[in-house]
């Protein structure tokens, strides 16, 4: 090793957390356990107050122990965003515009932002990275994000996980990809920015309308079926939105992320969907959870942008019915059945 690869490596990376759910939680773990030093932006005072005490998330991951030395919390979120090369985005896509709202491109100027968000913007059907690329005018070559299969709640047990770093500057997304390698965690990078972001949107859907298969009593034959069709809506999304002759559909960025939060008993999306499979309103299964469906804002968007596009995705517009339209989950998948094979 070169010297100034020696020196490079005792150099910490500084970074800024926005967010402080779960999943900002367990990125905040596995960062400050490398080389990184953290300056973590959480909307609640009472949190950041919390934190500084006692070292744990009290609403998220409580068990996770945060290191002092390490990371430092903020309320006041410009303060959070001095001397750092990279801004990572972990608070849910819904929230952004609200949560930005007093930031301007002076605040993104050199650095390198990483989104972390698998959702969109809602009302204007934007991918996080096109908004961020339109209000701070920040390239998107400045721009990775983070995908695959990685339930924060595993990570934070530290089993073995892996991540997709995205981003068209391939070397943007090996460098941060770097950062977050450990012993239990693999990264890897690739330069399918929109694939990666749009495919970690359509599966929180997908995983919806596995939950609320499972509430009305479909079994594993069937989930199955729903995913593999599943696949193939994905697939017609992004050969209309955004076609890519490299892009690998089977590997973990994609297909991975879709199975893990089909099936997994962490995944918000499939819970609140098997909550509406059970009979609950969209509004008392969001009011139970205490976390956000991302699916839930998603399904809206990502069926407005296939009707501009002409393109049929059964699932979607099943899932689209059920929570905008009122429709009957029951009615809506015995239609579907028809169209599945
Ligand atoms: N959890 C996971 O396993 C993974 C999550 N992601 C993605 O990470 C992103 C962040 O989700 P995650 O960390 O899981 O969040 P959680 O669902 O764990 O927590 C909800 C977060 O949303 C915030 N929030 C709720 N209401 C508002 C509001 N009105 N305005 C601003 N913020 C609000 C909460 O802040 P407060 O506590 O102050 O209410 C909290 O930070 C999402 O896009 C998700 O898809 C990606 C990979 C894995
Ligand atoms: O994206 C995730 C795992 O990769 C988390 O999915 P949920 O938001 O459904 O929990």
């Amino acid at each position: 090793m070169s010297q100034i690869e020696e020196l490079k490596k005792k150099i910490p990376t500084h970074i800024t957390v926005l967010g402080g759910g779960s999943w900002a939680t367990a990125l905040v773990k596995i960062l400050s356990e490398n080389q990184v030093k953290i300056k973590w932006w959480i909307r609640r005072k009472s949190d950041v107050d919390f934190i500084r005490k006692y070292n744990h998330n009290p609403s998220y991951l409580t068990d996770v122990a945060i290191n002092p030395r390490k990371v430092k919390t903020y309320h006041k979120m410009s303060d959070a965003l001095h001397g750092v090369e990279y801004i990572i985005l972990a608070v849910p896509a819904a929230f952004i515009p609200s949560t930005l709202k007093d930031l301007n491109k002076k605040h993104f100027e050199g650095k390198k932002v990483v989104s972390a968000i698998k959702g969109m913007i809602p009302d204007e059907n934007m991918l996080v990275t096109d908004w961020i690329e339109r209000e701070f005018n920040l390239p998107l070559g400045q721009t990775c994000v983070i995908a695959g299969p990685c339930h924060a709640e595993e990570v934070a047990l530290e089993k073995q996980s892996y991540l997709t770093i995205a981003s068209p500057n391939l070397a943007l997304a090996q460098s941060f990809s770097n950062l977050l390698n450990s012993r239990f965690l693999q990264s890897h990078a690739i330069e399918d920015l929109y694939g990666v972001e749009y495919c970690a949107v359509i599966k929180n859907i997908i995983a919806m309308a596995c939950g609320i298969t499972r509430g009305l009593g479909f079994g594993d034959n069937f989930q199955a079926v729903l995913v593999s069709n599943a696949m193939q809506e994905i697939k017609l999304f992004l050969d209309a939105v955004y076609p890519e002759t490299n892009r690998d559909l089977n590997s973990s960025g994609y297909l991975g992320d879709l199975l893990v939060t089909a099936y997994s008993q962490f995944s918000r999306n499939r819970t609140f969907g098997n909550m509406i499979g059970r009979g609950y309103s969209v509004k008392s299964a969001q009011i139970e959870m205490n976390m956000i469906a991302e699916g839930y804002y998603a399904v809206r968007s990502i069926y407005h942008i296939s009707r501009q596009h002409k393109i049929q995705l059964p699932i979607i517009e099943a899932v689209y019915a059920i929570v905008y339209e009122k429709a009957n989950p029951q009615l809506e998948m015995n239609k579907l059945k028809g169209f599945l094979k």
